[in-house]
């Protein structure tokens, strides 16, 4: 990673051959092997079957901006050509100050036409979602949604009811067993959508639907290789009305393609990028070599579904 991103500075992953090309299987470390499954058959889904027919040939995407300091911020967005930027907030107890800077920074860079959403990662619970999204409403000069506010479904529900800024569910239908409950608690007016950890292309159109909200694509932090079924997902949804967060490409030091899904204006066009490039990869170390096969091989005992 270029900047600490989520707490994370390497991104890991393995690439997987199958008869229609390359998948990418890279669950977060943390992820058991259950959870990993998911994951892996996006892959597998990417790499044997492929995706469905795309309804339009290119998504309009977010620029995303790390918890940094306000002068970083600015650059972030002034070199993206996105009119649409994503801020990390709530990065830290104590971080309202920061965050109302590097929000001021951001309107500062995308003009008055721009939109500006904010992502706290569940990191508020409820009353400190409605003082501080009243705080960055007022410096961005309204928000376009606040992304995961708090960790609970009927926390996500009390801030809705309490703030007017529009609220999106990430984490709550990432992991939760029932996208639906978000819509049916009235938690969310947005829902973020990420195939990498749904499980492919088709099963994260089926949550779209389920879930009944607008959706919004958002990348896991894959190579251009996943990054491809994120695309594919956002180009495939009925309908999509907000920029995706699928500008992640920046966020990385390198890519495994020579092609990169990287948006040009602001848009990232729907194709397929070239084949990973042998000496793109990292100087790998055998004991993560070893470690990832290791899980490639336990997680592939729970795909069976
Ligand atoms: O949505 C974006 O702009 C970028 C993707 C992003 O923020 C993200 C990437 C990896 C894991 C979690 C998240 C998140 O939305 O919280
Ligand atoms: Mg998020």
């Amino acid at each position: 990673m270029r900047t600490r991103f989520r707490g994370i500075t390497v991104r890991e992953g393995v690439l997987v051959e199958g008869p229609l090309g390359w998948g990418e299987f890279c669950p977060f470390p943390e992820y058991d092997d259950a959870e990993a499954a998911s994951w892996l058959a996006t892959a597998v889904e990417q790499c044997t079957v492929g995706w469905p027919e795309p309804v339009r040939d290119r998504i309009a995407v977010n620029c995303t901006v790390p918890a940094v300091d306000p002068v970083k911020a600015h650059a972030v967005v002034a070199g993206s050509g996105c009119r649409t930027a994503k801020i990390k907030v709530a990065d830290h107890p104590g971080s309202l100050a920061g965050d109302v800077a590097r929000v001021e920074a951001v309107r500062d860079a995308l003009g008055p036409a721009g939109k500006i959403r904010v992502d706290a990662n569940a990191g508020w619970d409820v009353d400190t979602a409605v003082t501080h999204i009243r705080a960055l409403d007022k410096a961005a000069g309204g928000l376009e949604y606040v992304e995961q506010p708090c960790p609970g479904i009927e926390e996500l529900a009390s801030v809705r009811r309490r703030v007017n800024v529009p609220i999106a569910a990430d984490e709550s239908i990432r992991r939760a067993e029932d996208p639906l409950a978000v819509a049916v608690a009235g938690a969310a007016d947005i829902a973020v959508i990420k195939c990498t950890p749904l499980g492919g292309v088709r099963r994260a159109l089926r949550v779209a639907e389920a879930a009944g909200l607008p959706c919004v694509v958002s990348s896991a932090l894959e190579t251009s290789v996943g990054l491809a079924a994120q695309v594919a997902l956002a180009a495939a949804l009925p309908s999509l009305d907000h920029a995706c967060g699928l500008g992640t490409l920046s966020l990385l030091t390198g890519d495994v393609v020579d092609d990169s899904l990287v948006p040009v204006d602001g848009f990232i066009d729907v194709r397929a990028p070239g084949p990973p490039v042998t000496g793109r990869f990292d100087e790998t170390d055998p004991e993560r070599v070893a470690w990832w096969l290791a899980r490639l091989d336990r997680v592939a005992r729970f795909m069976i579904a």
